[in-house]
């Protein structure tokens, strides 16, 4: 197939057909080169990556060409003497790995600018890559280090075979050459011992080829599952100002595309590293004294194999696929959490996000495990395939080289090491671009692995339930936005919110209302200032505890997660029974929607609630706040997005809610909290006014304004 496909080429081109060619270079001993292309294409065939790696299209590229330019040459220069293109080898060989590594190197380069999304040909100051963490890498190496050291042994056991087995092959020709010379003895009886030995080599070669394979597959695996856990749980730590300033699809990037980019240059440079060099070395050594002949028998077998290869590859394909939908899947949780992270962080669930998340890395481990296998029995089955193919060159081409000159031995001993020398180079050279890669994505994973937060998770006392009153003071709170440190939001600002009693917070839009309830959720701590519950600083509380515990928090759209409506209202309390789910869903005014749908509790919500309508999310979010029975209520503009009937039924279940709790309203409309027991008008971060309805609009200042605004505006 491969010779008519190259002799149409050559035809396109102009070029004198094949036959001829490669009959001049038999004629005049000069088909090193034609054996070279073989060994090539015979390489392609043995390295494809039966998932499809896209390098394989540029090896066959670079090798088509390589042939055709060479052909080419060989047309011209037929007198050349076969044993200076060796020499060639070597002085082109390192120059080849140059140019190899710096292209590898500008290709990880403008990957890295992608990943961070910069418009790498335009910045001006490419923002620094972070270091390569080696400390942080051993951590995770660690453990699995005699799995990795058994892995290194048996992959340089491989490469040692590699370079026997050529010798070997010699010493099986020699025999095959002096039994075409001298016609006495019994051919199969002469040949039986050293093709027993080479058989033996080849069978142990493929056991531990397999072998490494399957324990690097397995380290790569857990380190990297033990990364993305890691990491997960890292970025889950992190103070919600970090995911101001980080977009969550390159957070999810990391824990995705980067340390796969990790495992996979790390396995790559531990296998074909170690074995390519050991390789080099020592076929380099014996590639001189021995000349190739006799390889187009190879052709024969090649298409069966690659028929073969494909079929085994389009089954690990299949497996591949599989993986990776696995990993996308555990994607999902991830990027649903981070998502979401004001919510995990108010109802303090981030052990049980990391729970989720950890289940789903399992489940795509296991089956990239099982991928690693596949993989590992291909190569060692096409390791084997190929070595015989060259077996049954040389029991055939033994006939063929009777009589001539050189000997038969060293000619296939020099076809499988130059192959093999072949192969190792080009290994190394793809191994540079690799290491590039790999310790850029590793350096990216680490990165956010040894980033503190400042506002901990956990630590600090708690108030024992029996003694919290729910009494909450900011006092001279001074605050601006890290993202934004020169932006004060809020200047000077004092408020009391006493127990049991409904304050309001009103003013115009940006005015930091929200910014009041991100602070006593602890989402922030304040520039100065401090912000007391029962007279206790919430710096020396359990943040953890203020959150699971203390507060319910409503906004204006809630977030709920794509399970069940039962898991979503658990979400706030996991620990309650069936009935307290159903109790808190009445008292929001959520039970009777939820059982007039077919699956009752059990109705799937769709992505962030995506089937429901904003009243029915908001009452599900009003049984989420309430099923942890919160001492205090922070209800940040609650039903603004609503309808007016929507909003009726939500006010409803709000005012039910609402008794006997220190409730903190956020509010638009100044309607809905005409009632509540003080009413602040917020202006320029600073209390302006505060006192009751009535008191306020006696006062005919900025309040009676507001009403007054909105009068006219709901009249237009
Ligand atoms: N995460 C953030 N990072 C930086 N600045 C922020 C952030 N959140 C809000 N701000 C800014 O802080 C100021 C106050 O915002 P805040 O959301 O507290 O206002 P608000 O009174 O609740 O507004 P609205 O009534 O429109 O919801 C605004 O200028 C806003 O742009």
């Amino acid at each position: 197939m491969f010779y008519y496909v190259l002799g149409s080429h050559l035809k396109a081109r102009g070029l004198p057909p094949l036959r001829p060619i490669y009959s001049r270079f038999s004629k005049t001993r000069d088909y090193w080169n034609c054996s070279r292309y073989v060994a090539n294409w015979t390489h392609i065939s043995n390295t494809v990556n039966p998932v499809g790696c896209p390098n394989n299209s540029g090896s066959v590229l670079r090798i088509w060409n390589q042939t055709c330019k060479a052909i080419r040459q060989g047309a011209r220069q037929q007198s050349r003497s076969p044993r200076t293109r060796p020499g060639l080898a070597f002085v082109a060989g390192p120059a080849l790995v140059t140019v190899a590594v710096k292209l590898y190197g500008n290709v990880a380069h403008c990957q890295m600018d992608f990943n961070n999304n910069q418009p790498f040909l335009l910045e001006k100051k490419p923002k620094q890559e972070p270091e390569f963490n080696w400390t942080e890498f051993w951590k995770f190496l660690r453990p699995q280090l005699l799995s990795l050291l058994a892995a290194i042994v048996l992959a340089f056991g491989t490469a040692i075979l590699n370079i026997q087995i050529p010798l070997m092959l010699g010493d099986l020709v020699n025999v095959v050459a002096r039994f075409t010379r001298e016609h006495t003895g019994n051919y199969l009886n002469e040949v039986k011992g050293p093709a027993m030995k080479l058989l033996g080599l080849y069978g142990l070669q493929g056991i531990l080829t397999c072998g490494y394979i399957t324990l690097l597959s397995r380290v790569g695996e857990r380190v990297a599952a033990d990364l993305r856990k890691s990491l997960f749980i890292a970025l889950l730590r992190q103070d919600v100002a970090f995911f101001d300033a980080n977009k969550t699809g390159q957070l999810v990037n990391r824990l995705t595309t980067d340390i796969q980019e990790f495992k996979s240059s790390f396995k790559l440079v531990i296998s074909q590293g170690l074995r390519s060099i050991t390789q080099t070395a020592g076929c380099l050594v014996s590639i001189y004294l021995i000349s190739p002949k006799l390889t187009g028998l190879i052709l024969v077998v090649l298409p069966t194999l690659v028929a073969a290869g494909a079929l085994i590859g389009s089954v690990l394909r299949r497996l591949s696929r599989k993986a990776q939908e696995q990993v996308a899947k555990a994607t999902g949780v991830a990027d649903e959490a981070l998502g979401n992270v004001r919510t995990v962080r108010a109802f303090a669930m981030e052990d049980r996000e990391a729970h989720l998340y950890s289940l789903e890395v399992e489940k795509s481990s296991n089956i990239n495990e099982a991928l690693g296998v596949g993989i590992a029995i291909f190569q060692g089955l096409s390791n084997l395939a190929l070595n015989c193919i060259v077996m049954g060159t040389i029991f055939a081409g033994g006939y063929l080289v009777a009589g001539e000159q050189l000997s038969a031995g060293d000619l296939m001993s020099f076809l499988v090491a130059s192959q093999t020398v072949q192969r190792s180079m080009a290994n190394v050279s793809i191994l540079f671009g690799q290491i590039v890669r790999g310790t850029s994505a590793g350096a990216r994973v680490f990165e956010y692995m040894t980033l503190e937060s400042t506002i901990p998770l956990k630590g600090g006392g708690t108030i024992p339930y029996h003694s919290l009153i729910g009494h909450v003071q900011f006092k001279d709170i001074s605050f601006s936005y890290p993202t934004r440190p020169g932006h004060d939001v809020l200047k000077n600002f004092n408020l009391d919110l006493p127990p049991c009693k409904t304050v309001a917070i009103v003013g115009h839009s940006g005015g930091g209302k929200s910014t009041v309830a991100a602070l006593l959720e602890r989402f922030y701590d304040p520039c100065c200032g401090v912000v007391t519950l029962d007279g206790h600083d919430i710096r020396t509380l359990d943040p953890s505890w203020l959150r699971r515990n203390v507060i319910g928090f409503i906004n204006q759209e809630p977030v709920l997660f794509g399970t069940s409506i039962m898991e979503n209202i658990r979400f706030g309390n996991p620990d309650v029974t069936d009935d307290k789910v159903y109790a808190a869903a009445k008292q929001a005014n959520a039970h009777n929607f939820i059982c007039s749908f077919p699956d009752g509790y059990k109705t799937v919500v769709g992505e962030r609630g995506v089937t429901l309508s904003g009243g029915q999310k908001q009452r599900i979010a009003i049984a989420r706040a309430l099923i942890k029975n919160p001492s205090i209520l922070i209800l940040d503009e609650a039903t603004s997005a609503l309808d007016a009937e929507s909003e009726r039924v939500v006010q409803e279940a709000l005012d039910r809610a609402t008794s006997g709790r220190t409730v903190l309203i956020i509010a638009h409309r100044l309607s809905t909290i005409q009632g509540a027991d003080v009413i602040c008008v917020l202006s320029n971060g600073m209390v302006k006014e505060a006192g009751t309805h009535t008191e306020l609009l006696k006062k005919g200042g900025l309040y009676a304004e507001l009403i007054r605004r909105q009068r006219t505006e709901g009249q237009q």
